[in-house]
């Protein structure tokens, strides 16, 4: 018997970063929107012993032993629920690896669900949510999916309304980003300035509940951006290239180095990923709706 289970990749629509905090974590104000680009996690029962495998473009830099967010899923619920990690987990990959749009946590909680519904352990949504804040900070908003407030370091999750679909346009790069590195160039930036704490755009919000693109575009923000552009400044090229195609806006997922556009309609989404293809200026582009289901047992 086999349990496979499809989880979305994000795009933060607004990231808020506070001040360094002392444990290294930052406070953040996290818009989350879940979109309909996937990884499928599939458990198996193993007599060999917890393995995992990967397929897909990026599957050569994916880490395939107990440092994979999916085997450390696996081994954190068998550790709770006294159970043997006799899986194999093998992970269908779609989500561009170490882009800014949570791949590594989409796998995490894919596989905790996965394992969670194979070994019947009856844990409740709540439990599981802990287990993926200890994976990670993005790991409990790829379980919920949709779209989401986290506040803490992520972690802590507010569901949100959402009136509409959005049409996205993602332009992944040619190498990835550290998500450590581009704090720690979050931080030397600051240095020297007062950084606020954290707040969500009651108009972002708004904009959300509401289904209106040209509003989000309006309110969209990434306090990670301008760290992400010091430490890949071609980006700067592809968001250029995006909204002369017209695009309503166009940034940084999360601590990038993807791109995301918000296009007003599918049609006009085709256009600008067709641009963003000719101008050379990224690996892949893709375009995918928001919000999202979070992970799902298919
Ligand atoms: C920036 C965001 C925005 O959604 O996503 P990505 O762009 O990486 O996908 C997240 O905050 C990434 O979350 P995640 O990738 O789960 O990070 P974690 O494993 O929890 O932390 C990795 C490292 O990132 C930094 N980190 C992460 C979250 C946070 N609130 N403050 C931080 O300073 C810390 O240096 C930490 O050691
Ligand atoms: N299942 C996984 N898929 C991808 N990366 C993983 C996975 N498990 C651990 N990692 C590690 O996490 C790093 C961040 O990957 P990823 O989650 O794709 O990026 P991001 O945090 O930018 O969204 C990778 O460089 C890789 O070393």
């Amino acid at each position: 018997m086999s349990v496979t289970v499809r989880v979305p990749a994000k795009v933060n629509v607004q990231l808020a970063v506070g001040a360094a905090r002392p444990d290294g974590f930052h406070d953040l104000a996290n818009v989350f929107l879940a979109v309909g680009l996937y990884d499928e996690v599939t458990v198996t029962p193993s007599p060999d012993g917890l393995r995992v495998t990967c397929e897909g473009p990026d599957a050569g830099q994916v880490p395939l032993d107990r440092t994979n967010l999916a085997a450390r899923a696996a081994l954190l619920l068998a550790e709770r629920y006294g159970r043997d990690t006799d899986v194999h987990i093998h992970i269908a990959k779609d989500i561009p690896v170490a882009g800014g749009m949570a791949g590594g946590s989409a796998d995490g909680a894919g596989a905790l669900l996965a394992c969670d519904t194979l070994w019947g352990t009856g844990a409740p949504r709540a439990e599981l949510l802990d287990i993926c804040a200890e994976l990670g900070s993005d790991v409990p908003f790829s379980l919920v999916g949709g779209a989401a407030l986290g506040t803490g370091r992520g972690e802590k999750l507010t569901a949100l309304e959402v009136g509409g679909t959005f049409h996205w346009v993602f332009a992944m790069a040619a190498r990835g980003l550290s998500t450590p590195a581009v704090f720690r160039e979050f931080d030397r930036l600051a240095q020297g300035r007062d950084i606020p704490g954290p707040v969500a755009s009651q108009d972002l919000l708004a904009a959300l509940a509401k289904g209106d693109p040209h509003a989000l575009a309006a309110t969209v923000s990434n306090d990670l951006q301008p760290a992400a552009l010091s430490l890949f400044p071609q980006l700067a090229d592809t968001l250029a290239a995006g909204r002369a195609a017209g695009a309503l806006t166009a940034l940084v997922s999360g601590s990038g180095p993807t791109t995301a556009f918000l296009a007003p309609d599918a049609e006009a989404a085709a256009t600008v990923a067709d641009a963003l293809r000719a101008s050379g200026t990224c690996r892949t582009v893709r375009t995918a709706p928001g919000p999202a289901p979070g992970a799902t047992v298919v």
